[in-house]
């Protein structure tokens, strides 16, 4: 038996681009592993057996998915008990049920010996949830396409966020929708150079990190989730503004909501503005660094 430690992540911009044949959207999105986690446990056995705290059929949980797959994948009958311990809220655009299928996939794939490598794993993660090939990508990566295309980033800073959550599940499928019916704010950019420009910003991004500028950090991030996920939930715009009244140097929602973070000084002026948010879900996390 053994165990692994699923993290969750975080989008510091987040740009959807156009729709794709295949009903998804291109994005450009520079994302990060946190150190928020679920905890997988694996050990052998005849069929494959899910334990999890959550709330939903086995059948549909992504790690179930992950190990079917992977089970089909390898052309093998092996069965697992795999016990998933969720501590990453559903729903909360912190990718935690695609980081579960990310690490079930990279458990399964030791504890059934087969040898498979990152590429083949990711693949695999990519047919389960746009967002699992990410997971093989920490501490963080430049994510486009529909998630799957993915440029590998060093990091050696780490930084202190707080998360808060309002009681609010966003579903990923929803917020697409919503970006699509609201179209697009006429524009006299041609749509290469309005790609150039988010690319560009992705890149002044990655740059403000490395050196630790939080005033272009604070300028460059955005995220293309917020102004129509916001209209329908204001508790997320306040939420955000609090957290920059409580001190944050910039803040931002993460993936498609409902999660907000701040970026605070260092971790005690964290830990203090997080008093402020005691009737939400919210917890103090670093930023990950290359090992
Ligand atoms: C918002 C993000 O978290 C940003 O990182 C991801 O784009 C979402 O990734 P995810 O939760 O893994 O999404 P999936 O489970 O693959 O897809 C859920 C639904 O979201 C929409 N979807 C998702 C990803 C994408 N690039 N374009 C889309 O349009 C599709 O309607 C899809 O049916
Ligand atoms: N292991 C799992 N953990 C979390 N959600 C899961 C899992 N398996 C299936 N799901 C389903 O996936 C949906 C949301 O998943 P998740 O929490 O990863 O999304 P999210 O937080 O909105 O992340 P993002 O938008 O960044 O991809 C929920 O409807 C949930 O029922």
């Amino acid at each position: 038996m053994f165990e692994l430690m699923a993290p969750a992540k975080v989008n510091w911009s987040l740009y959807v681009l156009d729709k794709r044949e295949d009903g998804y959207h291109n994005i450009l999105s520079l994302m990060h592993c946190i150190g928020l986690y679920d905890t997988l446990t694996f050990e052998h056995s005849d069929t494959i057996e899910l334990i999890t705290n959550m709330n939903i059929l086995p059948e549909h949980n992504l790690v179930y998915k992950a190990a079917k797959s992977l089970q089909s994948y390898a052309e093998i009958k092996d069965g697992a008990r795999i016990v998933l311990k969720k501590d990453i809220p559903s729903g909360a655009g912190l990718g935690g049920g695609s980081s579960d299928a990310a690490y079930a996939l990279i458990g399964l794939n030791k504890l059934w010996g087969l040898g498979l490598d990152k590429d083949e794993l990711k693949e695999i993660g990519s047919s389960i949830g746009s967002d699992v090939p990410f997971f093989f990508n920490c501490p963080m990566a430049i994510v486009e396409g529909r998630g799957d295309i993915l440029t590998p980033l060093e990091m050696d800073i780490s930084y202190p966020l707080l998360l808060v959550k309002p009681a609010i599940p966003i579903s990923t499928v929803w917020a697409y929708e919503r970006l699509g019916a609201k179209g697009k704010a006429q524009e006299t950019k041609t749509e290469l150079t309005k790609t150039m420009d988010k690319f560009n910003n992705i890149q002044l991004i990655y740059k403000a990190l490395k050196t630790g500028d939080v005033s272009l950090l604070k300028s460059s991030a955005h995220n293309d989730f917020e102004e129509v996920v916001m209209e329908k939930y204001p508790i997320i715009k306040d939420l955000r503004r609090k957290l920059l009244n409580a001190g944050a140097s910039m803040a931002i929602m993460s993936g498609s909501g409902s999660t907000v973070f701040g970026l605070f000084e260092d971790r005690e002026k964290a830990t203090n503005a997080a008093r402020q948010f005691s009737s939400h879900w919210n917890r103090v996390v670093e930023t990950y660094i290359s090992s």
